[in-house]
């Protein structure tokens, strides 16, 4: 099935997937579970996007499937930085999403879309005294230019079209909605605060109103 048979008249898009591949994944606490990655072809953004679907073995798996949509963070999500939440997000992703059943879009949107060079600059800015939003503003790029268009086709290329959202980012849920997606619950993700992502988790809440539970104000040097 392409995006094409599926989609709004409107759409012009012929997507398909190019490779399904098991990749069994060790978790933080010992378990292993099983997933497969899913590759495309023709999306509508040009990024090597995976899917990982999860807990497709399970003997009961939830009949709306709990869908997480990750923007890569290399700093976060690999070297484990303390500036993000992204990496405990991912493993709390992968571990829940593989005991109820759905799935892990990996989007390669790092540094929400500006990439890892320009996310490096910004963060030199923020030391400087910018928050996580003004920063790229004074690099003349946009606060956050992610698009979920391309999510919302692996979706429905998966057959994913009704799910259970895992986020605390209102903007995804509203632009899957309008992709076609029928987001019948958003799942609250985990709220991983230290003193040093806490202004960085503030902003967000305050900026784009993520739904975060923070509890007292940053100190002053927490960036
Ligand atoms: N430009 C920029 N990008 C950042 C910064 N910190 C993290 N990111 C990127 O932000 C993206 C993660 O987005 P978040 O806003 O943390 O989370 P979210 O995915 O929108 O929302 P949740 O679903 O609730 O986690 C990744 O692409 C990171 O690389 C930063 O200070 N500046
Ligand atoms: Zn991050």
């Amino acid at each position: 099935m392409t995006v094409a048979e599926t989609m709004p008249a409107t759409e012009t898009v012929s997507a398909k997937i190019r490779a399904t591949v098991p990749v069994p994944i060790h978790l933080n606490n010992g378990d292993t579970v099983a997933a497969r990655l899913h590759t495309f072809h023709g999306l509508s953004d040009p990024g090597e996007h995976i899917a990982i679907t999860l807990g497709e073995d399970r003997p009961d798996p939830d009949p709306v499937p709990l869908v997480r949509l990750h923007s890569e963070c290399l700093t976060g999500d690999v070297l484990g930085s303390a500036r993000c939440d992204c990496g405990p997000q991912l493993h709390e992703a992968v571990r829940r999403i593989g005991t109820t059943g759905g799935c892990v879009l990996y989007l390669r949107q790092e540094g929400r879309g500006i990439g890892l060079y320009n996310k490096l600059d910004a963060y030199l800015l923020q030391d400087a005294g910018y928050d996580t939003y003004a920063a790229n503003e004074e690099l003349q790029l946009a606060p956050d230019s992610r698009d979920y268009r391309a999510a919302a086709e692996m979706l429905r290329l998966l057959g994913l079209t009704r799910i259970r959202l895992l986020t605390n980012n209102p903007e995804k849920a509203a632009q899957l909605a309008r992709y076609g997606i029928d987001v019948v619950a958003v799942v609250p993700t985990g709220v991983f605060v230290t003193e040093d992502n806490r202004f960085y988790l503030e902003t967000k809440a305050r900026v784009t109103r993520h739904t975060l539970a923070l509890g007292e104000p940053a100190g002053r040097l927490a960036r």
